[in-house]
């Protein structure tokens, strides 16, 4: 079985306990303005081009079988309405300016990696994290890479934003030790102006997963003005103390990553990250109401 992974993070210590390795798999249903890996959000492979490290050689330009190159002074770079994404010009450029995100991998090409870095995991408690994009959907690829590793006895950790539907959730909840389950806005209209969907089948898989009594930590992907009203922390910690939840972890803003929107012939985020001071107070929102916080590694 195969499917489409744009990396594979060796020592990891930032995605669950432990030294880790976290598997990236490509493709998500959701669209958040503030995605620090714009690249993960397409199902397939795709070129990105980092017009900085260009050195104007034209060898893309040549090897393109697409007319796809376009030149603007002394860099190249491509049309995205013409390019097939098919990495020929990667191969070709001196400068590392051109990359390909995704490629196709089996269970045991990617097992081959996670087996390599397993020494690791029993002395430091740590294991292997599958995030991505969504990780879940990738459906059965994903299913086939859990039950791989918890056959070799692996610890298995979901980085999630809970899009999922619900059979196939319940299939990976089964399998998965620990989750760690974005909560990115508790108002569905607004979720869905933000996201592209609404949190419905979020809400719904988070409720069963603290029904099952599994092991998981909410993470709140922190946005100035976009989800640190005190409206929005205040219905977060009112759904999460129903469940018994008093804890979560935030993520504040960070800009780490934009630099790939304009890779992809995107706009970049408007976006800027807290101010200590803006942090602090977000921060003291959540205490308000209840909730413990603690800065996501
Ligand atoms: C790239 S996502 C992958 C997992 C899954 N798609 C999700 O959103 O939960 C990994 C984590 O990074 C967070 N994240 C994404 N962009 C961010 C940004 N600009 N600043 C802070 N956290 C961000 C997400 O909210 C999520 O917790
Ligand atoms: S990825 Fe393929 S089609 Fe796109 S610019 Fe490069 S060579 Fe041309
Ligand atoms: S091959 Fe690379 S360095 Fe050469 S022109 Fe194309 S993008 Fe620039
Ligand atoms: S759900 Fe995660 S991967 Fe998908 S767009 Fe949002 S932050 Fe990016």
């Amino acid at each position: 079985m195969e499917g489409i992974v744009y990396n594979i993070q060796r020592m990891s210590t930032k995605d669950g306990p432990g030294l880790r390795t976290t598997v990236f798999l490509k493709g998500c249903p959701l669209h958040c303005p503030w995605c620090s890996n714009p690249e993960s959000q397409s199902f397939k492979p795709q070129l990105l081009v980092f017009s900085n490290l260009c050195v104007g050689c034209g060898a893309c330009e040549k090897t393109c079988p697409n007319g796809a190159v376009i030149r603007t002074g002394n860099t190249f770079n491509r049309d995205r309405a013409i390019c097939t994404d098919c990495g020929a010009c990667v191969e070709v450029c001196p400068s590392q300016a051109r990359e390909m995100s995704g490629m196709r991998m089996t269970v045991a090409e990617v097992m081959q990696v996670v087996d390599s870095d397993s020494i690791f995991y029993s002395n430091s408690g740590g294991g292997v994290t599958f995030g991505g994009g969504e990780p879940t959907a990738a459906g059965d690829f994903l299913v086939a890479l859990i039950d791989a590793c918890r056959s070799r006895g692996y610890h298995t950790c979901l980085d999630t934003c809970g899009v999922c539907e619900p059979v196939r959730f319940r299939k990976i909840m089964e399998k998965i030790e620990l989750f760690l389950f974005d909560c990115k806005h508790m108002d569905p209209v607004e979720h869905k102006r933000l996201t592209g969907l609404d949190n419905t089948l979020i809400l719904h898989n988070l409720h069963n997963l603290f029904e099952a009594g599994k092991e998981l930590r909410i993470r709140v992907p922190l946005m100035p003005g976009i989800n640190d009203t005190d409206e929005n922390i205040g219905a977060m910690a009112e759904f999460l103390h129903r469940h018994g939840c008093f804890a979560v972890d935030v993520l504040p803003c960070h800009t780490f990553g934009f630099n790939k929107y304009r890779a992809l012939n995107l706009s970049p985020p408007e976006l800027l990250p807290y101010k200590p001071e803006e942090l602090e107070a977000a921060l003291a929102r959540f205490r308000r109401h209840g909730l413990r916080v603690t800065i996501a590694k």
